[in-house]
């Protein structure tokens, strides 16, 4: 089921939440939005769903206009608010034959559709608790069945894994990637390895804009050319050794690593290296140079370096040269 968004607005008062986004999602694919807290990911999730109005924009999912039948796409829709409210004081079949009702299955299919929802969503140890007496992954596990009970085409989960334990979040991952494999799933977090485990594509949100836009391999490969480099130097080097390295040409950035030891994180200025550089300071100082060793750009590099104030630069630097779907 494909998905277009175009120009999606949202005013809360004065404030816009989501500032003109446009994205297309083709049937079957697997969608992480990504974006620090108050990014738009919520807002944007809602809109889709028909739950909220845009200001502004279209959303067109398999080509009905979400504004227009908001109850076609209601049918169409499986939503997992964030904080999922549920009815506590109801047994989970009770409570999922409920959510079957009113999302209209057929009355003839209820029982069986629960019976798969307790399957798919690992409820059978726990059916026939009350919700209240459940832990917090097994409440998610409901939501996740509730949401899913009418057998709807496109998923949308924020986030779903909040709040859940080590093993929880695998299993709810494992069951996410589960359905992805039939399903359309959009799902929001704020954490990079969940996204990137889950994910087909990643888009990064901030400020209620999208700021990038590709899988995870390719968002790593087009931040390449920031090179970063694990500096150690001897404690000889003392003080000075921080504004040596911040003095080369070359370096964007110094961050210590370590309060007691001359251990830095230095990030290079586009494109360029600092290695020569800085081995050329510490023989001009007689200084040790006990490491020094180049990372991967990783995810979480990308998301600083879009997600960074405007102006800082890092971000500055990164918008420039990158090719990213940049809005
Ligand atoms: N009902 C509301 N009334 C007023 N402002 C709101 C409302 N809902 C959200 N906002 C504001 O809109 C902005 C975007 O919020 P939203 O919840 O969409 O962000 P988010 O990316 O989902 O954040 P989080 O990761 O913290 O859940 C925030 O500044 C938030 O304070």
């Amino acid at each position: 089921m494909s998905i277009r968004v175009h120009n999606l607005t949202k005013y809360y008062g004065d404030q816009k939440a989501v500032d003109q986004i446009s994205f297309e999602i083709q049937t079957g694919e697997v969608i992480g939005f990504l974006g620090p807290n108050g990014a738009g990911k919520s807002t944007t999730m809602k809109m889709m769903t028909g739950y909220m109005a845009p200001s502004d924009g279209t959303i067109y999912i398999e080509g009905v206009n979400v504004a227009e039948e908001p109850l076609t796409i209601k049918r169409k829709i499986g939503y997992l608010p964030e904080n999922n409210p549920l009815y506590t004081d109801m047994p989970i079949i009770d409570y999922l034959h409920f959510c079957a009702e009113i999302q209209g299955v057929h009355r003839d299919a209820i029982k069986e559709r629960i019976r798969q929802m307790i399957d798919l969503c690992g409820l059978d140890d726990e059916k026939h608790k009350y919700i209240h007496e459940l832990s917090k992954g097994y409440r998610q596990r409901v939501g996740l069945a509730q949401s899913i009970i009418h057998d709807p085409d496109v998923l949308i989960f924020d986030e779903p894994t909040t709040g859940l334990d080590p093993n929880q979040i695998i299993e709810i991952r494992k069951l996410i990637k589960k359905l992805g494999e039939e399903k359309t799933v959009i799902l929001s977090s704020h954490i990079l390895s969940e996204v990137e485990a889950t994910c087909d594509r990643i888009l990064i949100i901030n400020q209620g804009k999208i700021v990038a836009d590709g899988t995870a391999e390719s968002l790593r490969k087009q931040a390449e050319g920031e090179e970063i480099l694990h500096v150690q130097l001897g404690t000889i080097a003392g003080e000075s050794a921080e504004m040596g390295l911040r003095s080369l040409p070359t370096v964007a950035s110094v961050e210590k690593l370590d309060k007691k030891t001359n251990y830095f994180k230095v990030s290079s200025e586009h494109g360029k290296t600092s290695r020569k550089a800085i081995f050329d300071l510490c023989v001009k100082n007689q200084w040790y140079l006990m490491e020094l060793t180049p990372m991967e750009t990783r995810l979480e590099d990308v998301f600083r370096n879009v997600t960074s104030q405007p102006g800082t630069k890092n971000r500055e630097d990164y918008m420039q040269n990158t090719k990213m779907d940049i809005a």
